[in-house]
């Protein structure tokens, strides 16, 4: 067993990951791109750490000096784990960044959140020069929100009026997002909330009209973004 795989099957979800092994080929390529003094953002979930492995792999083998911006704390766990030092956006601007998503259209549009780290990544994908997105067929839609709810992170107590704002623009179902191991509503890791909402249609302006909402710190919509989506082969 390699250092790779003996990671991998460290994680709790590993089994869960859908194509792993298009998805490592693709980490692969990701990990190529790599340059010595580089700073990369390093996004959150399962597809991203599959990337983040196959980085460390190569900055351990060709003892390249490397810093990570994680945008989740879940990812700096991993960098630590995996050796590669991190650094903030206080200190560094990313010169490229990796991520995946949960939903991508035809114009590259994303629908992302399902780890509840969208503010960061957003905020990451913002800051860098280069994002590429890695996907697979299963997170291709015609149409956002055809597969997933759009996530939105809301202040606690701005809540009532939030939810008022989100039926006035459309919404048909707001779910709170509840917690996993604790009672209650998931609370983000900017102590937040996450709202789950189901929209008929998701118009272009939809990103602005939600961040324009006071309370809301971020959505998981990501329209209009220069991204570069990489596919892995199922
Ligand atoms: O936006 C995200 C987390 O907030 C993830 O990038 C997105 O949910 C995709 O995750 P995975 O690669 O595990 O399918």
């Amino acid at each position: 067993m390699n250092w790779n795989s003996n990671l991998i099957n460290n994680l709790e979800w590993a089994d869960k990951i859908i194509n792993i092994e298009g998805k490592q080929k693709v980490a692969a390529e990701i990990a190529a791109k790599v340059k010595d003094g580089d700073i990369i953002g390093v996004g959150s979930g399962s597809t991203s750490y599959l990337a983040l492995v196959a980085i460390a792999q190569r900055v351990k083998d060709e003892k390249l000096n490397v810093k990570a911006i994680p945008t989740s704390v879940e990812l700096s766990m991993f960098c630590a784990k995996l050796g590669l030092p991190v650094t903030s956006l206080y200190e560094h601007k990313p010169d490229w960044l990796f991520d995946g998503a949960d939903e991508v259209d035809p114009d590259k549009s994303l629908i992302k959140g399902r780890g509840g780290a969208m503010f960061k990544e957003k905020l990451l994908i913002s800051s860098s020069a280069i994002s590429y997105i890695i996907v697979d067929e299963s997170k291709m839609v015609n149409k956002l929100g055809a597969k997933f709810p759009v996530p939105i992170e809301v202040f606690p107590q701005a809540l009532p009026y939030v939810e008022k704002e989100l039926k006035s623009l459309g919404a048909t179902e707001i779910a709170i997002r509840p917690a996993k191991g604790k009672d209650g509503p998931i609370i983000s890791e900017n102590g937040n909330l996450v709202l789950d909402c189901k929209f008929d249609e998701i118009g272009k302006s939809f990103e602005r009209d939600i961040k324009s909402i006071t309370g809301v710190i971020e959505s998981g919509l990501f329209i209009g973004y220069e991204l570069n989506i990489v596919m892995a082969a199922n």
